[in-house]
Formats: C-alpha cells, structure tokens, sequence
C-alpha cells in the first residue's frame, strides 16, 4: 500500500492539498482499523523516494524475537493479573512450559512470603508508568528466585488495565551478595580476633575500623583512654603529637598512604598510664583500589612486651649472672674480643684485673652460703661504683670478679699507672668493711691485673695472665695488688707445657697409685688410701699438689679420675680380702668434677663388675666443698653409690663448714680428720678442743672416724685417749708403691 500523491507538491492547489490530506486520513485509519482487525498481514511505509523504511509485520517479528531472546523473563498480564503472554526465559526460569503459564495468575507463581504484597499492589495499582518490586517467585520444583519484577502499564485501549512484567533473576546477584558477606563476615571474624592490633585507614588518613586488640593496646598509653581515643578517629586532629609512639605509628601510615611506602616491624614503646612500656612491632602496608590508587592503608600493631621480656630474660640469663646481675664468663669473652678488637684499631692499651674475695671460703663455711651471697653482691656493686661506663665488670663464678679497662694511655708506662689506680681503688673499696644481716664482715681482694696488648694477647691468654698474677698476689700473702711479669709468663708457659704433658704422661703410663695404711688402734691394716703420683721423665715424682688443681681445671681429672678407680680395683681384686681382716679396703679421692660427672655412678659399678671387687671394699673420700655443691643431687648419687654398698669419708673434715645439718643427712660413713687439727694437737688447745669435739660427736651421728697426718707417739696416744679407734700416718706407713706397700704390711693385714 503506497499514497498517491505528496500534499507538499507546490504544484497541487491547497483545495486539492486538503483532498489529498482527507484521503490520507481515511486512508490511515482504515489502515488502523484493519490492523486492529488483524485483517492486514504488513504495512510498508516508504520514503520521498519511495524507499522502504518501515514494514508494520516486520517491526512486529522483531520486538518479538528481542522479547523471547532477553535475558531477562518478561510477560503480559491482563487487568486481573493472569498471563497472556510469557517469553521462553520466563518459562525457563520458572521451569514451567509456556503454555502453562498461559492463562495462570501471577501470584501463582509468587512466593507466598510476598504475595499479599503483590496482591495489595494489583488491587490498589493506580496507572502509573512503570513500578519495580522485589519478590521472590517459585520455580516448578518449589524453589525461590529473588527476582525484581518491573511493572509496566500496556497503552493499548481494548486491554484497558492489562499491563507487562520484566523478571529480573537476582540469584546470582543474591548468592555473589551472599557469598561477599559471608566472606566478609569471615575476615571481620578474623580481624577481629587476631592476636594482632588491626587498623585500616581510608585514603585521607581516617581511620575507617580497628578491632579490639588494637583499641585494648592502646587504651593503656599515657595520653587517653580509648574513648578519647575513638574521638578523634585519625591521626590528624588529635592533640596527643608529643606521645612518640603515636607519631611514629602515624608517619608509617601516612607514608604508606601518600608515598605507597611498606614499613614493617618497626618497635614502638608505648608508656602507659600505670608507668610500665609496652614494646610493640608496627607495621604499615599501603591497600590499592582497583586501578592501583592507594586507597588507604593497614597498619598492623603486635604487642610484643611478655617475648621482649622473656627475650630479656634469656639473654639475663645467658649472659649474666642471676646472683650479682653482673656480666657473667661468657659476656666477659665476647666484651673481651671486643676489647682487643677496638685496642688493635687504635694502638692504645687496656687492662684486666682479676679480683678474689681472700678467706671467701671460711666466711661460707661459717656463716653459710646465704651470707656468703649478701658479701658477692656487695661486692658487685662496690665495685660497679669504681668503673667508667665503658669498663665491664664480670663475675666469673665463686668469689672471682674480673674487670675490664679500655681505652688506657698509647704508652705501656702510663698505661700500667692508669690501671694500678683503678686497681688500688677497688682493693681500697671492697677492704671496707660489710654489713652483711647483723654479721659486720671484714674482707679483702687479692687483685692480679695484667696490661691488654693488642698484637700479642688472645682472650685466653690474658685471662691466664691476671688468674697468675692473682695467685701471686694470694701467695704473696694476699690483700694486694700484683701485676703480672715475665716470671710469671714463665710460670705460665710451665704450667700450659705441664698440661700437655700430663695428657701424655697418663697416655703412657706415668702415673701410679702409691698406698698409705689405714690402722686400728693396735695397728692392724684395715686398709689403705690410694694416693696419686705422677713419674714425670725429667722432673722425677711429682705429688699432686703440683698437678691436681691443673688437671682440675683442665677437665684432665675425668680421666685421671677414672684411670685411677680402674687402678685402685685392680689393686683390691690382687689383694683378696685377708682371711683375718675381711674389711681390707682402699680408699681413693674423688674430686668435685669427677663427682658432678652425670656417668660416675655408672663408672664406678663398672669398674667394680670388670674386677669382680666386693663394693664394700673400696671407700670415697669426698671433701665437703664437692659436697655442698648440689647438695639434693649429691644426696641421690650418694644413695646409689651407697646401694651398690659402697661406704664414704668426709676429708679434711674441720676445715670446712661442717654443718650438722648437712652431715646428718649425708650417708657417710666416716669422717677424716684433718691432718691440720692433728698436727698441732698436743700443743695447741684449739685444734685439740675441735679433735675432742669431732671423736664426741661423730658416734652421735652414727660416724666413725678416722685421723690422718698422725706422725707422734704423742699424737697417737691423745686421738686413742679421746676415742679415736682408726688412724694413717707417718707413724704407720709413708704411701708408697703397692708392691713395697704390701711387704711392709705384711702381718698386719694386707698380704
Ligand atoms: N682427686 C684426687 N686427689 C688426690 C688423689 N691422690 C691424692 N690426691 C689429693 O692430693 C692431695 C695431696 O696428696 P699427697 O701429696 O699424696 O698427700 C697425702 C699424704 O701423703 C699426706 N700424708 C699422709 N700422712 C701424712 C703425715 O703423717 N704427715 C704429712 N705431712 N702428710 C701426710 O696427706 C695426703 C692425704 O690427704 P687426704 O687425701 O686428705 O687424706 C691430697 O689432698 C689428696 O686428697 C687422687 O687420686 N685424686
């Protein structure tokens, strides 16, 4: 269908141009009227030029297939509400065939949670252009879909009311909202219990959230409580800039906000209100949005104060002793290397002074350990007032204190005046005297200093060299000042040779066990003490007093120690035990370390199981400063010792501390007294006063006792007088080799 004529032809007369129009009229609306009619199939509308432009069918077919195509459900509904048209996504969504749908009534298909809601709208709708709702509909299995239905009044007059619907499916929108919240929720959850003080700050600095952790952290700084604190949200308006903590924690998150910085771990002091620091770590990570602006920034606080502490804690212990809180041995070398080290660069010298408490010992022995520790810490701190801040002072265990001086004169001479002073100062100050308790102590040092000569001196070696020049001072007299000299570097040289030969001497077979008899008080052997002598190739016998203390502190006596327990059960198991004297016995010396060592229980039980000796046999003499040293775990070792059915002795018994305390809960079985108190016992009233003492009281403790260094007929006769019934000495045998040891017995006990 095309039109004649165009009423805007110049040509045509306007009587004609109105014709023309009339016609048109009635040309479209009977065009109109046959469409409503569903008589006309397409209506072509064509340009000037007569070109096709717009085809009614077509334009029909194509709104159509864009409906059934969306993505979105989409359907008529007449005034009432029921479907008269659904598109395919509808019915997908609804999984319900479209021609069931048809002719159904929308609230059906609505949740009936929303439905009253729907119903309300249909009924009271007033014409509006177009309504949004959010409501669920139901699938053909029962299932939800949130949906927002947009509602949209149909123009068309003979549907007068109906209207059409587009269904928006929200499920996926709903679970990924879901989802987000859940996830949110998650990671709220977990900041929120982080053991980590969390802030997150926006791009301008505010803080936008901080969970409790980092509000309890900071609700003990000195400047607020957390209230004050929640006030003012960000950094920049509070008035707390002078709190250090708190500016270093705020140019951290600023620097990750402008500058896009990363700070990590830094350690913050925060003083809190009650006056204690907390030490915590603070970190500051820059957050970016999408397009990788900085939108902000997390600022992470971990209170780190209880690992500091137990950090400190260790290193206190570590380095420092628990008794005097001074440096201790192994701080003393590391601050010694340091020495040296700094004494090489510069080219000056230094100086190390070895203090020891004179008559430290009996003070312990007397008073007790307790008050022994009130005179060390005294001293400690005495001596902590005579050093310059770069001077170290170290106790190095027992009575020993060590003093380290740096950065004395570039000249030897001056350099030994520089430490002589300093050396005089702290003898003068620890001879005053000490309050310790009630007891009004008097104690002097005896000091060995020692230059510290860079190019020369190893740690080791200086050490040596003040430990020498202290034992001059103590042999010397004590209660002075010595520095070390080139006749002690000999002595020193002689005492380091002497340690390498002693490894080699017990390497080759230098040592030997001499025997002293143990008598009765008709001079019968009950047995024998085993005693150390060293064949040395070029020096001849050598006694221990030479060696012993070095084999000590050498760490050699574990080996000495055992060699002699192998030798001395040898010995018994080529003695048997004489038909007439069945407790023929040896007794050997066990020192401290030898004691201490966690195997010489095992040692000794293997020793004895390898001779096949009686336990009963062999006897250890013990001193009392090894046993007071863990007094609880020499009690068990003793125990287990005793188990096997061995015996003990108490040696030098009266030169110690002798506490009856102690002694009672010991399992000994002797106590030897001291050849000290036995020497003079005839002439001097003390030490005869303290023998009389020792034989009354031992039986009351269920002890023998036995005296040694009895070289008198004198001395015999006093001890056998006032009860003593065992005796070594002189007087009955020198310690000699076994062989001549067992002839000279011969008859009295041993064979
Ligand atoms: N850890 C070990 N210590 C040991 C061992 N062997 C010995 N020692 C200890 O060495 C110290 C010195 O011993 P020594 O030079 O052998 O002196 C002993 C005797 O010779 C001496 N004595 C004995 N009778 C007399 C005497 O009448 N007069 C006198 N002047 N001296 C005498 O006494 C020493 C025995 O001492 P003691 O052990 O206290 O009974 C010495 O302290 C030994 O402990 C060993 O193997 N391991």
């Amino acid at each position: 269908m095309s039109p004649t004529a165009t009423p805007t032809d110049p040509s045509i007369d306007p009587t004609t141009e109105i014709e023309i129009l009339r016609a048109r009229l009635a040309e479209a609306e009977a065009v109109l009227e046959a469409i409503r009619g569903g008589q006309i199939d397409a209506l072509l509308v064509s340009d000037k030029r007569g070109e096709q432009v717009f085809t009614l069918k077509r334009a029909e077919h194509d709104y159509r297939l864009l409906v059934e195509e969306m993505g979105e459900g989409a359907m008529t509904l007449t005034a009432n509400g029921r479907i008269y048209f659904a598109n395919r996504r509808l019915a997908a969504m609804l999984g319900i065939a479209r021609e069931n749908l048809i002719g159904s009534a929308l609230a059906e298909h609505i949740a009936a949670a929303d439905r009253p809601r729907y119903q309300d709208w249909l009924h009271t709708r007033s014409p509006r252009p177009q309504q949004r709702l959010e409501m669920a509909l139901i699938d053909a299995r029962g299932t939800t879909l949130p949906c927002h239905l947009s509602f949209t009044e149909l123009p068309v007059a003979e549907k007068q009311g109906a209207f059409c619907v587009v269904a928006t499916d929200l499920s996926a929108r709903k679970q990924a909202e879901e989802a987000l919240r859940v996830s949110e929720q998650r990671l709220k959850t977990i900041v929120e219990n982080l053991p980590i003080g969390v802030w997150f700050l926006d791009a301008a600095g505010k803080m936008t959230f901080r969970n409790a952790r980092a509000q309890r952290i900071w609700s003990e700084a000195k400047f607020a409580g957390p209230e004050q604190f929640d006030d003012h949200k960000a950094y920049a308006p509070h008035p707390h800039k002078h709190h250090r903590a708190l500016v270093a924690q705020e140019r951290s998150a600023m620097r990750a906000i402008t500058h896009g910085e990363t700070q990590l771990n830094e350690e913050l002091e925060i003083e809190c209100l009650d006056g204690t620091r907390k030490i915590i770590l603070n970190s500051a990570v820059p957050i970016h949005d999408g397009n990788g602006q900085i939108a902000g920034a997390v600022v992470l606080n971990q209170d780190i104060t209880e690992r500091k502490a137990f950090e400190d804690r260790i290193e206190q212990l570590a380095f420092y002793d628990a008794l005097t809180g001074l440096p201790n041995r192994r701080l003393l070398l590391d601050r010694l290397g340091q020495v040296l080290a700094t004494i090489k660069r510069n080219g000056s010298y230094g100086a190390l002074l070895f203090i020891d408490l004179d008559h430290f010992k009996d003070l312990n022995d007397s008073l007790g350990h307790d008050v022994g520790d009130l005179l060390l810490i005294e001293v400690a701190q005495r001596l902590q007032t005579c050093m310059r801040a770069s001077d170290t002072v170290a106790r190095l265990g027992g009575d020993e204190f060590v003093i380290v001086l740096d950065d004395l004169s570039r000249e030897s001479a001056q350099a030994v005046a520089q430490a002589r002073q300093i050396g005089l100062k702290v003898w003068q100050t620890l001879s005053q005297p000490y309050q310790l308790g009630t007891h009004l102590h008097h104690s002097t040092p005896s000091i060995g200093a020692t230059l510290i000569d860079a190019p020369q001196s190893s740690v080791e070696e200086l050490l040596k060299r003040a430990d020498l020049a202290m034992y001059q001072s103590k042999n010397a007299g004590r209660n002075q000042l010595r520095f070390f000299d080139p006749e002690m570097q000999t002595a020193l040289e002689l005492r380091t040779s002497l340690e390498g030969q002693l490894h080699e001497g017990l390497r080759h077979g230098q040592l030997l066990l001499y025997y002293q008899p143990q008598v009765d008080e008709t001079g019968r052997v009950l047995g024998a003490e085993a005693l150390l002598r060293w064949h040395h190739p070029q020096r001849g016998l050598l006694t221990p007093d030479v060696f012993i203390h070095l084999a000590e502190t050498s760490g050699l006596i574990l080996d000495l120690g055992a060699w002699v327990l192998e030798t001395a059960c040898a010995q018994l198991a080529h003695w048997p035990a004489h038909k007439q004297v069945p407790a023929t016995s040896i007794a050997i010396n066990i020192s401290a370390r030898q004691f201490l060592d966690p195997r010489f229980v095992e040692r000794v039980q293997t020793a004895l199981q390898r001779y096949a000796v009686d336990p009963h046999r062999l006897k250890l003499e013990l001193t009392e400063s090894l046993l007071l040293q863990d007094v609880e775990e020499t009690i068990t070792k003793m125990a287990a010792l005793r188990a096997l059915g061995l015996r003990f002795a108490l040696d030098d018994f009266g030169t110690g501390y002798s506490s009856l305390a102690y002694l009672k809960r010991l399992p000994l079985d002797e106590l030897k007294i001291d050849r000290s108190f036995v020497a003079d016992v005839t002439t001097d009233v003390n030490d005869a006063a303290i023998v009389r003492a020792i034989l009354a009281l031992a039986p009351k403790l269920g002890l023998s006792v036995i005296a040694e260094g009895v070289e008198t007929e004198a001395q015999h006769r006093f001890l056998i007088e006032h009860g003593c019934r065992a005796f070594q000495g002189y007087l009955f045998g020198k310690p000699a080799p076994a062989t001549a040891a067992g002839k000279s017995w011969a008859g009295t006990g041993l064979p």
